[in-house]
């Protein structure tokens, strides 16, 4: 399937989930990752839940990180460049939403790419090759080629895979696990 395609599918799916079943497959999903062999790392940097675009809430995955005592980074991005800058996430952080309703740091302790080990990836798509697909702007594309060629990426999706998607490009970072409620794939 085109990436076109797959982006129109799994919005409409998405869209049709219940508020309940939202928080029920999200919190399944953590429970999951909970299994994952990603555990002995510092810095992992994960995006904030678009609520409004039903993604899946990472909130459950946070409070296991703080629980580890994993240091947290996130993303705020600049849709002028396409760049997401990161922050340490903590107590003192202030969040503020941003016109397409992701919430953000305001400032912070900002993180060097090359520190982090591993990051949490919103999909729309991804097929059981690993590959991945978002909203098409190029964010984690860009970012993930900036980290370390060891850095461990991870897909969240409620939805399971596609068999392929077609046009990928030698620019696409593909990625290393995804984790949905019911499966750990492991590319
Ligand atoms: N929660 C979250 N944070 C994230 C991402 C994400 O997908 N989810 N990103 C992932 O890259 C980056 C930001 N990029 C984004 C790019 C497009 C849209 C988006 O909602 N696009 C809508 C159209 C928006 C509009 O113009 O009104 C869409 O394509 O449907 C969101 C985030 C970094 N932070
Ligand atoms: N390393 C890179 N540097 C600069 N531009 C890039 C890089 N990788 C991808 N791009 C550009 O980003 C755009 C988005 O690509 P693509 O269709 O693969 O989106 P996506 O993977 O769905 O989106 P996202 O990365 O935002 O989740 C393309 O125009 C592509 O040329």
């Amino acid at each position: 399937m085109i990436k076109s395609e797959i982006r129109k599918k799994y919005k409409t799916l998405r869209n049709k989930l219940s508020e309940i079943e939202v928080d029920d497959l999200s919190f399944q999903i953590a429970n999951s990752v909970l299994k994952l062999p990603i555990w002995q790392y510092s810095y992992y940097h994960i995006f904030l839940t678009i609520e409004e675009k039903k993604e899946i809430i990472t909130n459950y995955i946070l409070s296991i990180l703080s629980g580890k005592d994993k240091n947290i980074v996130v993303p705020k991005s600049d849709f002028s460049t396409g760049v997401m800058t990161n922050f340490l996430l903590t107590d003192n952080t202030t969040l503020k939403k941003n016109a397409l309703d992701i919430p953000e740091p305001v400032d912070g302790i900002e993180v060097a790419n090359h520190l982090i080990e591993v990051v949490f990836i919103p999909l729309l798509g991804f097929d059981k090759l690993g590959n991945r697909v978002g909203y098409g702007k190029g964010f984690y594309d860009k970012f993930l080629a900036s980290c370390k060629p060891e850095t461990i990426k991870i897909g969240l999706s409620f939805f399971e895979a596609e068999d392929s998607i077609s046009e990928i490009s030698t620019q696409d970072e593909k990625l290393d696990f995804c984790v949905t409620p019911k499966t750990i794939y492991t590319f």
